[in-house]
């Protein structure tokens, strides 16, 4: 594969769609192929009604798999192999942070398992980068948007964000943590660095 997959982590709130924006308007990244996950396809508008209702944690989790798998056939591996860069807001962390918690009980180690399902056919991200932010904070700045999601709860966010960094300690190689309870053009200075060395090291 000759292009590179950098992907967009973090709890609701933690800033990824406005740092997307940023790098969207970015001269430097007009041939980037931006993209999300949910993605705007039909199996992601299956997961948007399931998010926005009380679905059955497992049939969720197998949705956004779904999704996933569509998104990886239809679009990351045809623009990697063509050589095009991928900037994804959200991918497969997501499922392992969040499903991770929404599955707890139901398996004894949920996000291995989810982990597991994903093996054989996923492709793993180049670069993760993880927009971390203490939940009360982030739950405040949803606050001021229009509609959320039940996921939006500092208890839940909480655990969410731990799995996140429990991500992170085992795949140092590709995470790179930045604290997004600052200014966005700090932020933004971080997460150029953190796209330009994985890019100047091809
Ligand atoms: N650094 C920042 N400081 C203050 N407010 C911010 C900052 N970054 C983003 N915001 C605001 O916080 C809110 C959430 O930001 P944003 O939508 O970018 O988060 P997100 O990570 O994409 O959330 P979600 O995953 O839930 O869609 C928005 O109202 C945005 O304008
Ligand atoms: C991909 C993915 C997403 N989620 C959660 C995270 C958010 O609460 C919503 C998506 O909303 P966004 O504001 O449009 O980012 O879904 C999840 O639980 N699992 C996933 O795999």
């Amino acid at each position: 594969m000759k292009g590179k997959l950098i992907t967009l982590e973090g709890i609701d709130g933690s800033g990824k769609s406005t740092m997307t924006e940023r790098l969207r308007s970015n001269p430097d990244f007009k041939d980037f192929v931006f993209t999300r996950e949910p993605t705007t396809g039909w199996i992601g508008d299956a997961v948007n009604r399931a998010i926005h209702s009380d679905t059955d944690n497992l049939a969720e989790l197998l949705l956004f798999t779904a999704d996933h798998a569509e998104h990886i056939s239809k679009l990351i591996l045809p623009a990697l192999e063509s050589g095009q860069n991928v900037i994804s807001d959200r991918y497969s962390g997501s499922r392992y942070a969040y499903q991770a918690v929404t599955l707890k009980g139901k398996f004894p180690e949920p996000m291995e398992w989810i982990q597991q399902i994903h093996h054989g056919w996923t492709v793993d991200p180049d670069l993760t980068v993880l927009f971390d932010i203490d939940p009360k904070i982030s739950v405040e700045r949803c606050g001021n948007r229009g509609e959320q999601t039940k996921f939006e709860k500092i208890d839940f966010l909480e655990e969410v964000r731990a799995n996140y960094l429990k991500l992170a300690e085992a795949h140092p190689e590709r995470f790179v943590i930045i604290n997004t309870d600052r200014p966005v053009d700090e932020i933004e200075k971080d997460v150029l660095d953190a796209i330009f060395s994985l890019l100047e090291n091809k």
